[in-house]
């Protein structure tokens, strides 16, 4: 049946892509959007500041995207936001120089941009340890036999780079990778659902993941479809493009979004309103959600693009879905620092550079030499300063929390977070122009092991009788938790909806 009304849950990425998307694909249709915040954006949060004489962009949620999601350019054309782009090139020291905050190893290490950099790595003679381990775990790898079991579809992100690499490469590389996207603990972390691509590898280079990346993969849909997308000029500015981002931050796209929806007739935004009770009809097997305002609405469709924690509370016991508290959801607490720039007769306050990350310690999440629970943390200024009035602050942020010990409210002063930054930095810190903390309460789901075939499940669950294909549930807790995951997901929506 072609949708008449569709009620979308959820007013961040995705459901504000799933609306952009469905109401130009049935523009008979009404759309509502239903966010319980009166701020649509979610985990999108772009903020101006006045610090000193300057204007500063700070961001809270994702601050830079990688132009490898088409569905993103796509929007970005749609929208009209291509002469607010800032590109970071793939030349830049941004892209290029990357850290490990490594303790047992001697501290900040800057890691190997390309292959032939791995052998000329260079550094202190404590620091050559973690090259040895890099370079002879990558170039053991293709040498040792096929190892994994038969009948094993899916395992932690650990659990796979051990097997492949050897533990000590997995704790230290995996960790803080895992920690850079996921903010989570790769011991939980399905290596599936999370990087599809390594598995893939694996299975390509005949049990060596190596092998598996030298050798060229077949680029096709799942079922064999291309897919186009509406790219005007946009895949030919991101060309030599490392990372991008706009003048005002993430926040352009929720905020170009959130505008062209308010504009079209069949949509309406209800922000500050939340779905308190999903429905369905014993007889009329009609949908019937109930809002906080005490009004139940009957929509044709619905699409849920909440966190699925928060979709099983909704349910009645006579309609549940299956795995919806599978996984849980990683809270992190985000610091924004903005610093004067320290005059160029001193020594800079980080080195250029993307910023660093902190593996996992030897002694696990405890806190025992990682106290604050600090993840990484971005030097902001080295890609992003374009979106700030002057060049005389400098911006980074730190990140806590994640898998380490949760405490609610997480437990750190300022000053500490500034003292454990000047040991990982080299160097003293002075006092922040300004501060900035968020506590970001389960903003990324932790697609734990399972996670691929646990969904499979849930979607024939949606198939069938009562649900018959009129709810998809969607989002970050889904396919997949980048920018680029969730828009595309809020495009694929309601495809079989005709
Ligand atoms: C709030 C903190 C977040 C952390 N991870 C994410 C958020 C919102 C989500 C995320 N971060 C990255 C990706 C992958 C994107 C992709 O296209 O594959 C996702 C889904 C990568 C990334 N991590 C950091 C930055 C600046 C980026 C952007 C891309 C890039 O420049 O490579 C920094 C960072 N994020 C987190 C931590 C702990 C951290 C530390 C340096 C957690």
């Amino acid at each position: 049946m072609s949708p008449k009304t569709i009620a979308v849950l959820g007013g961040g990425l995705t459901g504000l892509s799933a609306a952009f998307h469905l109401s130009r694909r049935f523009p008979a249709a009404q759309i509502i959007v239903h966010n319980a915040d009166a701020r649509f954006g979610g985990w999108v949060r772009s903020e101006r500041v006045s610090v000193s004489d300057a204007d500063v962009l700070l961001e809270a949620g994702p601050r830079t995207l990688r132009p490898n999601s088409r569905s993103v350019l796509e929007l970005i054309h749609l929208l009209g936001l291509l002469s607010s782009l800032v590109t970071i090139p793939k030349t830049s020291q941004a892209a290029r120089s990357r850290f490990l905050y490594v303790p047992e190893f001697g501290g900040l290490h800057r890691l190997p941009s390309a292959p032939l950099d791995l052998l000329a790595w260079s550094g202190l003679s404590a620091k050559k340890n973690l090259r040895r381990l890099l370079l002879s775990s990558v170039c053991k790898e293709p040498f040792k036999r096929r190892n994994r079991q038969l009948g094993i579809d899916d395992e932690s992100v650990d659990d796979f780079m051990t097997r492949r690499f050897g533990s000590e490469f997995s704790r230290i590389f995996a960790s803080a990778l895992v920690h850079g996207i996921y903010a989570a603990d790769a011991r939980k972390l399905s290596l599936r659902s999370a990087f599809p691509s390594i598995w893939e590898a694996e299975e390509r280079g005949n049990g060596s993941v190596v092998s598996g990346f030298l050798r060229p993969s077949r680029h096709s849909t799942s079922t064999g479809e291309t897919v186009s997308y509406e790219l005007g000029d946009v895949e030919e500015r991101m060309r030599e493009t490392s990372v991008y981002t706009f003048r005002d931050g993430i926040g352009t796209i929720t905020n170009a979004l959130v505008k062209y929806l308010r504009g079209r007739p069949n949509v309406r935004m209800q922000g500050g309103v939340s779905i308190t009770g999903i429905r369905i009809h014993p007889s009329s097997k009609q949908f019937e959600l109930i809002t906080t305002g005490f009004e139940t609405i009957s929509p044709t469709h619905v699409v849920s693009t909440l966190p699925l924690f928060r979709l099983h509370a909704l349910l009645t016991p006579a309609t549940p879905l299956p795995h919806l508290t599978a996984n849980t959801y990683t809270s992190v607490t985000v610091i924004n620092l903005v610093f004067q720039r320290p005059p160029s007769s001193s020594p800079p306050l980080h080195p250029d550079g993307f910023g660093y990350l902190v593996p996992r310690s030897p002694d696990g999440y405890s806190g025992g030499t990682n106290r604050l629970g600090i993840l990484g943390c971005v030097f902001d200024s080295s890609s992003t300063s374009v979106q700030d009035t002057s060049r005389d602050v400098v911006k980074m942020t730190v990140m806590l929390g994640g898998p380490y010990a949760p405490c609610s409210p997480p437990q750190f002063s300022i000053p500490g977070v500034l003292n454990e930054l000047s040991t990982h930095l080299g160097r003293q810190l002075p006092e922040p122009l300004l501060v900035k903390v968020h506590h970001n309460k389960h903003c990324i789901p932790l697609l734990s092991v399972g996670h691929p075939q646990r969904m499979e499940e849930l979607k024939h669950v949606l198939a069938s009788e009562p649900w018959t294909g009129r709810m998809e549930v969607i989002g970050a807790g889904v396919g997949g938790v980048s920018v680029g995951d969730c828009i595309e997901a809020g495009r694929n929506v309601g495809k079989t909806w005709t």
